[in-house]
């Protein structure tokens, strides 16, 4: 009787996802299920909490936008104000999950549990993934230990803060890792457990407020390689971007032609932040040139990530030097 409540937001992937026979694993319509089908398919889930499914979008993760997202962080922030609710599921394809989940860690106002899960086998699959995947988020969710410990992002019997993981593997089971710091823990035969804990800001420790605001600020990230030049940083000069990150080679490191035309946009008021294209390690003070140039430094956010963190910093200052603090502190 006594049993949480729980809310699982919807809004597409694989984990809902339906191909043409059980053996297929690509070339299937993601977000073709929604929410009863998926709660339906974990019955067991009732057992740990009360739930109630909401469906939020039906898309393939990779067509993610700020709207949506916007949208999102309202409907957890006006779920969890409720007194009744004690945690939230959102089920969601994979490809952009690490961007979502860091979104809402910095987004929503809360410390109660919200834990993002998906699939990477259609539902329709032998060996699908996703009815454990939702019924460890389910008992995530449902756990007071969950709280107080940002968004989470539980796939494969895994647990991970939103701000450290990504996806690793086209296909595999076990994509989800966070190369430099671990995962926070482990779902044991069922039983969530935690080990670890991140120490960078967020939820209800966030600066961040976009309970009033329609739109994000406008940034692109760019890829460095070997033959770079000014081509896309000119392009998103003329575009208008805010904010433009540059996934750098190695320690941030930006191609002098890139470089040259980043410090015009720089010096013309456009944020720029240096990330790696590399899957592990902090970006950190390298050239002097970076420093005159007021590039920021990533931390040890990957690019995506980075351009999450800048459009928030947009929305509350164009200062380098205070942008530069917050890459320090979420
Ligand atoms: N495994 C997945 O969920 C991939 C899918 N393309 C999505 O992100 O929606």
């Amino acid at each position: 009787a006594d049993k949480p409540d729980v809310k699982v937001l919807a809004t597409g992937g694989t984990i809902a996802g339906s191909a043409a026979s059980d053996t297929k694993t690509t070339g299937y319509k993601a977000g073709a299920l929604g929410i009863d089908t998926l709660l339906n398919a974990v019955p067991e889930a009732k057992n740990y909490a009360d739930l109630s499914g909401e469906q939020i979008c039906s898309i393939d993760s990779k067509d993610m936008t700020d709207d949506i997202w916007l949208k999102l962080a309202k409907r957890c922030n006006a779920l969890l104000s409720d007194k009744k609710v004690d945690g939230i599921v959102i089920t969601h394809g994979t490809d952009t999950l690490e961007e979502t989940a860091y979104f809402l860690n910095l987004t929503v106002k809360s410390s109660k549990p919200v834990v993002i899960t998906g699939a990477m086998r259609p539902a329709t699959a032998i060996s699908a993934d996703g009815p454990m995947n939702l019924l460890n988020a389910v008992r995530i969710a449902a756990d007071k230990k969950s709280a107080g410990r940002g968004v989470l992002v539980a796939l494969n019997d895994q647990i991970d803060a939103a701000r450290n993981v990504t996806k690793t593997n086209t296909t595999s089971v076990n994509t989800f890792q966070s190369p430099l710091f671990g995962s926070l823990g482990v779902v044991n035969d069922g039983v969530p457990e935690f080990y670890g804990q991140t120490t960078r800001l967020n939820t209800v420790k966030s600066e961040f407020d976009v309970s009033k605001l329609d739109k994000l600020p406008y940034v692109k990230v760019i890829y460095g390689t070997a033959n770079d030049d000014a081509l896309f940083v000119d392009a998103a000069i003329k575009a208008g971007v805010k904010g433009i990150v540059y996934a750098g080679t190695g320690n941030g490191s930006v191609h002098k032609d890139a470089e040259k035309a980043l410090a015009k946009a720089s010096a013309a008021g456009i944020v720029v932040v240096r990330s790696t294209r590399l899957v592990s390690g902090s970006v950190i003070p390298a050239e002097q040139s970076y420093i005159d140039e007021h590039f920021i430094d990533g931390d040890s956010l990957n690019p995506q990530k980075c351009r999450i963190l800048l459009q928030l910093a947009l929305t509350k200052t164009h200062d380098p030097k205070a942008i530069q603090e917050m890459f320090h502190k979420y």
